[in-house]
Parts: C-alpha cells; sequence; structure tokens
C-alpha cells in the first residue's frame, strides 16, 4: 500500500454489509472490477457466523487475488490469518493493531481506522500501520454511528506523512472529487458502487475518471 506523495487516487471498495448468496455476488465484483482500476476489497460482514464469512472469501478472494486486488478482512486478524487474506482492517474497538500484526506478521496489510483524529492516525503509524483511515466525510447510508471527518485532515496528513491515508463514509462518484484534490491515496466505498443507480462497473468507471481528472 506504499503511495509516493503524487500518486494517482484509487478505490477501496467495501463489501455490502450482507451478501445472501456468494455466487450472485461474485458476478457484481467482476463487473465492479471490469470497470477500471481497484486496489482493495475489503470483506466486511458484521454479525455473521465465522463459517459463513469463510464460505464468502472463498468465493471472492481468488477473484480479487487474480486480478491484483488485495483481499482485506474486515475485524478479525485470526480470521484474515486461516482464510489466507492479503490483511486486516481494524478499529478502535478491534483486536489492537499490535496484536493484528503480531498475528500476521510483517508481509500482510494492517489498516487502522482513526476517524477524525491526528492523534490516532499518527500514533497508527509511527506504530507501522501500512495505512490511515478517516472519515466519516458524508452521511453513511451502511454505517449509523460515525464521526464526522473535514478534508482538511487529508490535506494535513499528505503534506506530512507517506503512510497512505484511506477516506471512507458516504463517498460516491459525484462527491468525492474534494477528498481526492485534499490528497486521499485511496477512497473506501460501498453504496458508492454497489448501490450505483446505473450498476457497479459504471460506478468504478466514475470513481476513475475523477482520478484521472485529478493526476493528469
Ligand atoms: C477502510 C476502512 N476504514 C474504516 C473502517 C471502519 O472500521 P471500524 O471503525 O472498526 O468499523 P466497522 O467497519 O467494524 O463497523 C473500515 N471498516 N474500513
Ligand atoms: C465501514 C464504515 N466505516 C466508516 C467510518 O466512518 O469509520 S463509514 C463506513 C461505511 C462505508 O460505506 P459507504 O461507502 O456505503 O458509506
Ligand atoms: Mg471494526
Amino acid at each position: 500500500m506504499d503511495t509516493p506523495e503524487t500518486a494517482r487516487c484509487r478505490l477501496y471498495l467495501i463489501t455490502p454489509p450482507s451478501i445472501a448468496h456468494p455466487a450472485l455476488f461474485a458476478d457484481e465484483l467482476r463487473g465492479a472490477l471490469d470497470g477500471g482500476d481497484v486496489a482493495v476489497l475489503q470483506l466486511r460482514l458484521k454479525e455473521v457466523p465465522d463459517d459463513v464469512v469463510a464460505r464468502t472469501a472463498d468465493v471472492l478472494r481468488p477473484i480479487c487475488q487474480q486480478r491484483g486486488v488485495a483481499f482485506i478482512m474486515n475485524d478479525r486478524p485470526d480470521l484474515a490469518l486461516k482464510l489466507d487474506c492479503d490483511g486486516v482492517h481494524v478499529g478502535q474497538q478491534d483486536a489492537p493493531y499490535a496484536d493484528a500484526r503480531r498475528l500476521l506478521g510483517p508481509d500482510r496489510i494492517v489498516g487502522v481506522t482513526c476517524k477524525a483524529s491526528r492523534h490516532l492516525a499518527m500514533e497508527a503509524a509511527e506504530a507501522g500501520a501500512d495505512y490511515v483511515a478517516f472519515g466519516a466525510f458524508f452521511t453513511s447510508s451502511t454505517k449509523e454511528a460515525t464521526t464526522p471527518a473535514s478534508p482538511d485532515i487529508l490535506a494535513w496528513w499528505s503534506e506530512i506523512m507517506t503512510v497512505p491515508s484511506v477516506a471512507i463514509g458516504g463517498i460516491t462518484a459525484d462527491n468525492c472529487r474534494p477528498l481526492v484534490e485534499a490528497g486521499a491515496d485511496f477512497l473506501a466505498v460501498a453504496n458508492g458502487v454497489w448501490a450505483h443507480p446505473d450498476g457497479p462497473t459504471q460506478a468504478v468507471r466514475r470513481f476513475n475518471a475523477v482520478f484521472d481528472a485529478c493526476f493528469q
């Protein structure tokens, strides 16, 4: 997840909160990846038994890995290891960063939620996190309880740090430009891709058109 200072912003997809039929969602995912550059897919299934997460991961992980898209588990470093994911995302209520790193070793990705906190982000980066996630930048229909964040934190971070930033929360192809211009390295998006009125392929295409416009 290393990104030079002037790197083009990239998409970090988050799965919908529930996936009833992994094989059907796999088609949606293939469609999204057909739309253009995607760096990451995070499997985020809350309140779901481990065996369901495992079955879903076993369908989605190969699709991602065959296309060079990192497959990241949400919340659970133990499952990330067991299911051979490329990494894990941990929040402030999840396993501490140090525990996740100890379990996953130096080569897998560990990302950390920092909400709108410069302090949490500095702590995570100094501890060795592969990226820090800031948000929520907009109202999210995926997650109710969020902390409002302003693009200023992305600009501040990109000025002083090289650890990549991920912006999250209610992001769409229509509202994302200020985050890209502020220096976000990745945009994490769920609803803005899976529920796009023209479908996931078009959504990914439109995000990438904004990234191209900002980085030429
Ligand atoms: C890339 C990214 N950023 C932030 C989050 C939120 O993590 P967390 O605060 O642990 O909330 P839940 O996702 O567990 O509801 C994330 N998942 N991914
Ligand atoms: C998982 C998550 N975490 C957030 C935070 O602010 O930490 S917002 C969020 C939901 C992201 O989905 P959508 O793109 O549909 O808003
Ligand atoms: Mg979490």
